[in-house]
């Protein structure tokens, strides 16, 4: 059995190895001659999985380590009966990590929303609902938008007018260009406008939810607006006015913490397994250690800070891509970005430790606990 991989999968050899022969590949130069006498293809985000690429193939099984399903060709591989499948939720608590490291890190933000200020949250799905829920033991007052869930069984629904008047509004919906409700360039000159003065807007689910002329055109008019932009219309590439505009803005990485990846790879070697009627070894090194953080501050928001920056930091992540806003070959220098990420662990398992006891169940809130 030959499997394709996409060579910046960590694990991915040793774990699909179990299964057959594995060929490592560049993500964005998988072709279809690497793929002609495969029987599955293990991809992330960046691979178009689509009938031009699958054509005449023998691949049977598609898996993607990725929560978003964009590049996924649906109907065509349903049409095949090729299986295949995505790895939902696997990083969505690194996404909700990168967002407080975020309102951490924008000057005054966390003290605005601790005093009641609100966030506004584009897509209620596996993101969207672990942010909201963070955000609700941090006792931080937040509304959704998400026009295909029912708004009698999630009350804190509300119709995107009300949701983009917020004082920071984090967009988490799925790329999608046919349905009811198509997301891309939703968040167009006339939704952006909107936004109150002083607002924080946050893009992490997929670039092209933006309209990034529009936004451009925008942003000298309201100079007012905080950008913290991780997903970047035709990545690789971005432009680079906005970026240089942008208080943070990373390299479409808000999900790649260690942990995530791991459940990513877990969940797509599992299904694989499923698909052969085989039995799973996960030798994978098991669980990493767990990251201890002492908190000394006495406020509500110096612990949180303390606590969050000290297990992700985005303003290092933000640094390095402004190293890049200029240079020359700067898709592919985005995507060494990825490429060379540095190991970052999620809150959920680190061993937060408060000085002051009083300090503990707030501790709890940023993980996630009540
Ligand atoms: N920046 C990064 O590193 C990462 C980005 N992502 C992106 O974030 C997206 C969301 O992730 P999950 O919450 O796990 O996906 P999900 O599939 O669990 O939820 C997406 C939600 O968005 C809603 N939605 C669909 N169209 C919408 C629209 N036009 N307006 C508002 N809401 C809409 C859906 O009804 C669903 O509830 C992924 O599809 C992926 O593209 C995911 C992980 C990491
Ligand atoms: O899971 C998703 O969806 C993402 O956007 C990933 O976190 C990042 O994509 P890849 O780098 O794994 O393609």
């Amino acid at each position: 059995m030959k499997i394709v991989v996409d060579e910046n999968i960590p694990g991915a050899v040793q774990c699909f190895g179990q299964f057959g022969q594995v060929v490592t590949r560049s993500g964005r130069q998988i072709g279809p001659e690497d793929v002609l006498d495969a029987d599955a293809l293990i991809v992330r985000s960046v691979t178009k999985v689509n009938q031009a690429l699958l054509n005449g193939s023998s691949v049977k099984f598609v898996g993607s380590t990725t929560i978003g399903s964009d590049h996924l060709e649906i109907d065509y591989l349903r049409a095949q009966g090729v299986r295949f499948c995505t790895a939902p939720g696997s990083n969505a608590e690194s996404v909700v990590d990168y967002v407080l490291s975020a309102i951490c890190r924008l000057d005054g933000l966390l003290e605005k929303l601790l005093a009641g200020g609100r966030v506004g949250i584009v897509g209620y799905g596996n993101v969207g609902k672990r942010l909201g829920h963070r955000l609700s033991a941090l006792g931080i007052p937040w509304l959704a938008y998400d026009p295909l869930l029912d708004p009698q069984l999630y009350t804190c629904l509300r119709p995107l007018d009300e949701v983009l008047c917020s004082s920071m509004l984090c967009l988490h919906a799925p790329l999608t260009v046919s349905g009811p409700f198509p997301s891309v360039h939703m968040l167009d000159a006339c939704a952006l406008q909107t936004m109150p003065k002083n607002a924080v807007l946050l893009s992490a689910g997929r670039g092209e939810v933006v309209a990034t002329a529009e936004l451009l055109a925008l942003i000298d008019s309201r100079p007012d607006i905080r950008l913290a932009l991780d997903v970047w219309e035709g990545e690789p590439e971005f432009a680079s006015a906005l970026a240089q505009r942008c208080a943070i803005t990373t390299p479409h990485i808000a999900g790649y913490s260690v942990d995530g990846k791991k459940t990513g790879l877990r969940m797509v070697a599992a299904e694989l397994a499923d698909f052969l009627g085989r039995d799973l070894s996960l030798d994978d090194g098991g669980e990493s250690p767990v990251p201890v953080v002492n908190c000394v501050g006495d406020s509500a928001a110096m612990v949180i800070r303390e606590a969050v920056l000290a297990v992700y930091d985005v303003a290092e992540d933000s640094k390095r891509f402004s190293e890049i806003i200029h240079a020359a070959e700067r898709g592919r220098q985005f995507d060494l970005l990825r490429k060379h990420y540095p190991p970052r662990r999620e809150l959920a398992y680190c061993d937060l430790r408060a000085a002051n006891p009083a300090m503990a169940s707030l501790l709890r809130a940023v993980q996630g606990g009540i």
